[in-house]
């Protein structure tokens, strides 16, 4: 009876929780598996995924929170756009591919200036030990050392929960466990200092937003000077043409 009072008031607090719109951004080296977890969480199958060029969006649905998960692409030359997505996220998924000895240093450079900026230190990080089924795979142990994860963390003051897993285990409701329990503590996390973040994302996300309007119209007198240049050079170029047109009929033989 005790215990039947309990769920339900558990129940009752849940559903009186506002409903939560949540940004998280998945970045990580290139071939780490990315693609592939969220293909995973959604419900999809992990198999034969290409390389992110850009970034791809999901959403979904996790109890009182709507979760917008950018899977940002991982490649050396696109990782530069990560930045862009840092002001609006509430927290980090990065995931590692356990399996890739020889990139853990590559690794542990990414993650250090995805903690460095100053639009994401605070915000809480879970890293995905990804690839575990491949032999060889560093364990959770391993990871942490190889990535100074714990240094890095408190240096940046993040919350920071590891899991290992992999992400081609299954999808849907056969997806590897870790990865769940994974995103769980990292909304739990959110939810947990939800005003204060949303505070500091709807200031970050406005001063962006200033930012790159001020960028736009920047550029846009950049090119408005440009054509101006090119458009005086050419007249100037067109005017002997014209001069030499207008010369040409006194030119032509006199014929009866
Ligand atoms: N064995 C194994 N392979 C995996 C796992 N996760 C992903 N892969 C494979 O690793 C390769 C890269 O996976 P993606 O999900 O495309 O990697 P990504 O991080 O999105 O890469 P980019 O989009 O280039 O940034 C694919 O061939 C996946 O099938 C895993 O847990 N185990
Ligand atoms: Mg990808």
């Amino acid at each position: 009876m005790f215990s039947l009072m309990a769920n339900c008031c558990s129940w009752l607090k849940r559903w009186q929780e506002p409903v939560r719109k949540v940004t998280l951004i998945m970045v990580g080296l290139d071939n780490a598996g990315k693609t592939a977890t969220v293909r995973g969480i959604q419900g999809e199958s992990p198999e034969d995924v290409a390389p992110t060029v850009g970034f791809s969006k999901i959403d979904l649905k996790q109890g009182r929170f709507e979760v917008t998960i950018f899977d940002l692409g991982g490649g050396k030359r696109i990782r530069n756009i990560w930045r862009n997505y840092y002001a609006e996220s509430y927290g980090v998924i990065f995931v590692v591919d356990s399996s890739d000895i020889a990139r853990m240093e590559e690794t542990k450079q990414a993650m250090i200036e995805v903690l460095n900026s100053p639009k994401i230190s605070g915000k809480p990080v879970l890293v995905l030990a990804n690839k575990q089924d491949r032999e060889g795979a560093l364990s959770e142990a391993d990871v942490i050392e190889s990535l100074s994860l714990e240094k890095l963390v408190n240096e940046h003051k993040c919350l920071c929960q590891i899991e290992p897993c992999s992400a081609i285990m299954g999808c849907g409701k056969k997806i590897d466990k870790s990865i769940k329990k994974g995103l769980y503590w990292l909304l739990h996390i959110i939810a947990k200092d939800f005003d204060a973040l949303n505070e500091r994302i709807q200031r970050d996300t406005t001063e962006q937003k200033a930012y790159e309007e001020q960028k736009k119209l920047e550029r846009a007198e950049r090119v408005r000077r440009i054509r101006e240049e090119r458009g005086s050079r050419t007249s100037d170029l067109l005017l002997p043409f014209k001069a030499l047109y207008h010369q040409q009929p006194t030119m032509l033989p006199i014929r009866d």
